[in-house]
């Protein structure tokens, strides 16, 4: 039971909140008024990234939303995105979010400032120093994938849902780059972890709502989520434990195997050098699970609509397939290297990541000093939202944005594919993603691995609708149930 004090205080909290931001809002852009507490919140459909880019046709490309208690700054066309996300000012993430609510050390997803720079520093030189970008880390990937064709091919060309299979596999080259190993999908530790982390997931599903409240109110929500959620949470926390402490127990730094060995190897100098740093078993266990929650579902669910896309447009499905023959053929598995020889499967690969992109609206930045953007004045830590579904769907930038076009990605012969710096999937600046590199190889390995084998088609026509289930990522609303059926 709560005391009388308990309840007073997050009263007491709540209104100081509120009041706080009322007078924050006076130095802010202009933008809709909300109700109070729940702010603009309850205007907001299933839809808020459209929502949202629609209120761009009245305040502009930049204004202000209260979103629940927080008053936070929408940029929301390209030209407000440059500008903001070029300047250092933006680079901080808001100083308490659901995530850390629940989690005792931040990891380098949530940090702020001199530790989140050296945390990501490290975590880039990690990554590169195992061969990310090259090609061992393709070797693993294509590994992974015979793991899933293998899988489909007991379809026998029956309906499946690829949905089910892509989770393991996804997780799995996660699984490679931090725990150095992949797990059988039948293995019962595989399942227990998919399961886990999909519940996990699915509590996490409430962060939208979780993040618009006070922070005192996540933490309560955590509190009062009782066994259950200690038990699912608990149950993720403990398999990254035992890998951490069987890593350090094998530890051979001259020898390093993957994100782990590479983060054990890091923080020996790190403390010997200074008791107090912030290379710690804690930030790892937490950068640990970012790599998972960050990496693994983000690729699966651009994999899923690159398949729904090439299954609803066949007859783009057919010009990636005659691609494949011509640059890759039958007898040898793709590589990266391919796709400089394939400009429709590369546009192709683009336009579905603009047309369903994946991370809609960005994850929430915090400004670390008083700044502006567009000549908007935006005080010292104040919450930005980058609108990424604006930005690929800004009038000023793609013509007809509402059409899903390949070809807007290609010159007029068809024969290179033109870069377009509006287009920002993996976000933009200094503090976009850490996982591109490996991100853009495994979308690009999977798709086409899946193509030269198979010819795809849907088992009904509700998913052809592509309707959207806007989450953490943008996900496709009906589950992917498709036909594979072997091209030779
Ligand atoms: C198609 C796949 C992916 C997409 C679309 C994607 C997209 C994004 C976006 C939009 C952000 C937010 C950046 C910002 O605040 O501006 C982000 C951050 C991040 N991503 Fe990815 N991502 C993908 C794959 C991956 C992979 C494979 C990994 C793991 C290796 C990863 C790890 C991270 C991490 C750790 C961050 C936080 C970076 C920071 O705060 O400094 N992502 N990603």
């Amino acid at each position: 039971m709560f005391s009388t004090q308990f309840v007073f205080n997050y009263v007491l909290e709540n209104a100081l909140h509120i009041w706080g931001n009322i007078r924050e809002r006076l130095n802010l852009p202009a933008g809709p008024v909300g109700l109070p507490v729940v702010g603009y919140s309850v205007f907001l459909g299933k839809h808020p990234h459209r929502d949202i880019t629609k209120l761009g046709d009245k305040y502009g490309s930049v204004f202000t939303l209260q979103l629940g208690v927080n008053n936070v700054v929408v940029l929301n066309d390209w030209e407000a995105v440059r500008d903001a996300l070029n300047k250092d000012a933006f680079l901080g993430r808001p100083f308490h979010s659901p995530f850390t609510a629940i989690a005792e050390t931040k990891s380098l997803a949530d940090e702020s400032g001199e530790v989140w720079r050296d945390q990501r520093r490290s975590a880039l030189q990690i990554l590169r120093d195992l061969g990310f970008g090259k090609g061992s880390m393709e070797d693993r990937i294509t590994d992974e994938i015979s793991y899933l064709t293998k899988c489909i091919d007991e379809t026998n060309g029956e309906p499946m849902n690829i949905h089910e299979v892509l989770v393991p596999s996804m997780s799995n080259n996660i699984c490679h780059l931090v725990f150095g190993h992949r797990m059988d999908f039948n293995e019962p530790k595989r399942q227990l972890f998919d399961k886990q982390l999909d519940q996990a997931v699915s509590r996490i599903s409430v962060i939208g709502v979780l993040a618009m409240s006070p922070i005192w109110f996540s933490k309560l929500f955590f509190k009062l989520g009782g066994s259950f959620n200690k038990k699912v949470f608990n149950a993720v926390i403990s398999i990254f434990e035992s890998e951490i402490s069987s890593h350090r127990k094998s530890l051979d730094t001259n020898n390093k195997r993957d994100y782990i060995d590479g983060y054990l190897a890091e923080m020996e100098v790190r403390q010997r050098k200074d008791p107090n740093t912030h290379f710690t078993l804690k930030r790892l266990d937490s950068n640990a699970r970012a790599f998972f929650g960050a990496g693994s579902e983000t690729v699966r669910t651009t994999t899923e609509w690159l398949l729904l896309l090439s299954v609803r447009y066949s007859e783009h499905q057919k010009r990636v397939h005659s691609e494949i023959d011509s640059v890759v053929g039958r007898d040898r598995s793709p590589c990266y290297a391919d796709r400089l020889h394939m400009p429709f499967t590369q546009a192709f690969i683009n336009e579905v990541m603009r047309y369903k992109t994946t991370i809609p609206v960005n994850l929430m930045r915090r400004t670390t000093e008083d700044t502006s953007v567009l000549g908007h004045f935006i005080p010292k830590d104040t919450q930005v939202l980058a609108n990424i579904w604006a930005v690929h769907n800004d009038p000023k930038v793609w013509h007809k944005p509402q059409d899903f076009n390949p070809n807007r990605f290609l010159t007029s012969d068809g024969k290179q594919v033109i870069k377009i710096d509006a287009f920002i999937p993996f976000s933009y600046g200094k503090r976009n993603c850490v996982g591109e590199t490996l991100g853009r190889v495994e979308v690009f390995l999977y798709f086409v691995s899946l193509l030269q084998k198979y010819t795809i088609s849907a088992a009904n026509d509700e998913m052809l609708t592509l309707e959207e289930r806007f989450g953490l990522s943008l996900q496709p609303k009906h589950k992917p149930i498709l036909i594979f059926n072997n091209r030779y």
